[in-house]
């Protein structure tokens, strides 16, 4: 063992030197220069070299030796080989014989399988080899020294170096997990990127770090033709987005597009239109107890996201193609005269291809051609009379004719229709007509009783003219893609949704109107959907007949985040909510301390107990302490009481873009998508969790699990009948 650390030490020291060598190589071929050709040479060569810095403390992480299958076993060599694996590849540049292969390579996969032998690898131009793996070593480097390794082998599995890395305490920002990749989410990163892939993964199993490296995996692939400003990620709001933002550079990716949905599509309108803050939305949804009104306005927002919502579209604007040109011919005078069959088949035959506005555009300027025509041949008509009329007279008649025709031209075109999107998408949403149509073709016809009152709701949000409802952006940029096209948009080249059970499959199909053939990846959890007035409710929601190949669909069932004792609570509350399909987390081999919850007297006292905790967290090595209660307004609370005990805090409003990390006061529906070392759940009374809510269930289930070893629950009102069980799943504190 000894001589193998030496073996391995000796190496390290070997492809350091190397690495300190190809740095310096490049930062010497790096000329001072003006000259386009070199000045592209050298953006690659200190490309290159940041890389080569980054690989310099961890070139790689672990060692694999195999041996390949060959179809004659007789024919075996028996010759095996070792590769090491890190994040980027290294070559000698003389030989180019790999140093070091980059984890997204295809032989790599060798590493990621469960399976040690029969290994099937797809290699370049659709071969397949068969490979035994005989050993992999998983390094421990620290800054640049082997500390130790851990060796896997078919007859000896080792867990260790995950379990390690789940037992680490928890950073400001998601870190990329290249060396303890699983098995079943190697898969869904190498799947096929022209196919559309959805994702249904458990709380902390992974999702969101598995999509950033699906990305860089592509980038990796398509790194000759691909720009990587042409991959979409589309997250839940700013404050996610940075959070997630260090994987991808960490990976080698750089600049992808990070946004949230409405700012994507937003970006495709003009302007002058605005979207009214969600914010207000979400805080009434969770502040105060469901109104009818609220009723409404939820149902209002569920048939904006909901498919239906294309085919309403698709069917106003087929009648609209449909009716575009009036029911008579279009006569200049009695000898000139384009029937309106010759017109149709201009308009729905010719100019078929194009979308409407640029058809209506081109059926115009052919009637325009042919009228100039038509008064050309008036004209020589008139030249050819010449003799019996004077030079004025003739200029005057066709002058007269030029006239005529203009008017009859303008008179026609204004009645081939024209079409305005907001117009449009007004009348279609604030005519009871459209509505019920929704209703029935949504599958709501339950619904029906709140017609009047989802019309009148759409009459007063859609009142003004540019102003729009987050939840209309779907709407609008469909009917802008049918009626304009999208042609002058150059399509993405692979998009990313993560948290995707908040959109509707309206919301979602209008993304893959913007990439390239199927390239959509959906990431998402139905666990997790908390919304009344958005989101899907099931996968199958999902139209596969939209897409030119199948659905591919998977389950990620374990969870890595939380140590099995929180997640055996955070399962307990969530089997309140009997959802069809419901899967339950499996969590990872990790244990800590059960939950602990604490029933105090008063408010006061809560928050009091609560300080002293902090500093034991702390003193404990836990930094990122999230507080997280239902309600933003209890957040503000808490934070003023706890700032004026000076505490340092972040009080999460959902303005925020940048997470600090430390402790944070949150609101459960800023918390998705989010992890912390400790949390504290603040009174889940009754009254805010009921146990017949899949809401509410669900609300509590995300505050849970947003916990990697530690969770706390202080309560100073009766308690949630939802977290009521026997001591096997939570401690009970005195406080
Ligand atoms: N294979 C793995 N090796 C090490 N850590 C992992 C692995 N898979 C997931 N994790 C860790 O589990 C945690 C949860 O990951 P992530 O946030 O991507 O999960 P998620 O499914 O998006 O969670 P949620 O839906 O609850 O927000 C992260 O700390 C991540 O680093």
């Amino acid at each position: 063992m000894q001589d193998e650390l030496a073996k391995e030490q000796a190496y390290l020291e070997y492809i350091k030197t190397h690495i300190s060598q190809a740095v310096a190589s490049a930062k010497n071929g790096i000329k001072q220069t003006k000259e386009f050709t070199e000045i592209v040479l050298n953006t690659v060569l200190q490309n290159q070299s940041l890389q080569l810095e980054k690989s310099r403390s961890q070139p790689y992480f672990s060692k694999l030796v195999f041996s390949e299958q060959t179809a004659n076993p007789q024919n075996d060599s028996g010759k095996t080989e070792e590769l090491y694996i890190g994040r980027f590849g290294l070559f000698d540049r003389e030989t180019l014989s790999p140093y070091v292969i980059d984890w997204r390579s295809p032989i790599a996969n060798l590493y990621y399988e469960d399976s040690f032998k029969a290994i099937n690898i797809k290699v370049e131009h659709g071969y397949e080899l068969t490979f035994d793996v005989h050993l992999k070593r998983q390094f421990d480097l620290k800054d640049g020294h082997l500390v130790q390794f851990f060796d896997s082998t078919q007859a000896i599995r080792t867990n260790e170096p995950l379990i390690e890395r789940l037992r680490a305490k928890s950073e400001d920002r998601l870190k990329d997990i290249v060396e303890t990749i699983q098995a079943d989410q190697n898969r869904i990163i190498r799947s096929d990127p022209y196919q559309v892939l959805v994702v249904q993964g458990v709380a902390g199993s992974g999702k969101t770090t598995i999509a950033l490296h699906r990305l860089s995996y592509l980038a990796y692939q398509h790194k000759h033709e691909e720009s990587f400003n042409r991959f979409l990620i589309v997250g839940p709001n700013q404050l996610f987005i940075d959070y997630i933002s260090d994987v991808l550079p960490n990976l080698g990716v750089e600049g992808v597009r990070q946004t949230t949905w409405e700012s994507l599509l937003h970006s495709y309108l003009p302007k002058k239109v605005r979207i009214t803050s969600q914010h207000k939305k979400v805080h009434s949804l969770y502040e105060i107890a469901p109104t009818d009104q609220a009723r409404i306005a939820a149902r209002a927002s569920l048939l904006r996201g909901h498919l239906a919502m294309k085919e309403l579209i698709d069917r106003y604007v087929n009648h609209l193609e449909h009716t575009a040109i009036p029911d008579e011919d279009f006569v200049l005078d009695r000898n000139h005269v384009m029937t309106r069959d010759e017109i149709s088949r201009k308009f729905h035959h010719d100019f078929a291809h194009y979308p409407y506005v640029k058809r209506r555009e081109r059926l115009l300027t052919a009637l325009k051609q042919w009228t100039a025509d038509c008064l050309l041949t008036i004209a020589t008509n008139v030249e050819k009379q010449s003799h019996t009329m004077s030079y004025t007279a003739m200029d005057e008649h066709i002058a007269k004719y030029k006239v005529h025709y203009e008017r009859k031209l303008q008179a026609y075109s204004k009645k081939v229709k024209t079409a305005d999107i907001f117009t449009m998408y007004r009348t279609l949403l604030t005519s009871s007509k459209g509505v019920a149509w929704l209703l029935h073709h949504s599958g709501h016809n339950e619904w029906i009783e709140d017609l009047p009152g989802i019309v009148l709701y759409y009459k007063e949000v859609l009142l003004s003219n540019l102003t729009f409802e987050w939840v209309d952006l779907g709407g609008l940029f469909y009917l802008t893609a049918r009626l304009h096209g999208l042609e002058k948009h150059k399509p993405f080249s692979h998009i990313i949704v993560d948290e995707a059970q908040d959109l509707g499959a309206f919301q979602l199909y209008v993304l893959r109107l913007l990439c390239n053939q199927d390239a959509l990846s959906i990431f998402g959890d139905l666990s997790q959907s908390i919304y009344t007035f958005k989101g899907l409710t099931a996968w199958r929601d999902i139209p596969g007949e939209l897409f030119s190949k199948p659905v591919q669909f998977e389950v990620l069932q374990r969870s890595y985040r939380s140590t099995i004792e929180i997640m055996n609570l955070a399962n307990h509350v969530l089997q309140h909510v009997h959802q069809p399909d419901q899967v339950l987390a499996i969590p990872v081999l990790r244990h800590g301390e059960k939950p602990c919850l604490t029933q105090w007297s008063s408010r006061t006292e809560a928050l009091e107990g609560i300080v002293k905790r902090l500093t034991t967290l702390q003193n404990d090595g836990l930094h990122n302490i999230a507080i997280i209660s239902k309600t933003a307004q209890e957040c503000t609370q808490v934070g003023k009481w706890l700032a004026s005990h000076s505490l340092s805090i972040h009080v999460i409003s959902g303005k925020e873009t940048h997470y600090e990390g430390g402790i944070s006061v949150v609101p459960i529906y800023f918390s998705k998508g989010m992890e912390f070392d400790a949390v504290i759940l603040l009174n889940p009374t009754n009254k805010h969790y009921v146990q017949d809510s899949p809401i509410d269930i669900k609300l509590l289930y995300v505050a849970m699990t947003r916990a990697l070893h530690r969770l706390y629950i202080d309560s100073w009102e009766p308690l949630s009948e939802l977290l009521s069980t026997d001591s096997t799943l939570l401690s009970v504190i005195e406080p």
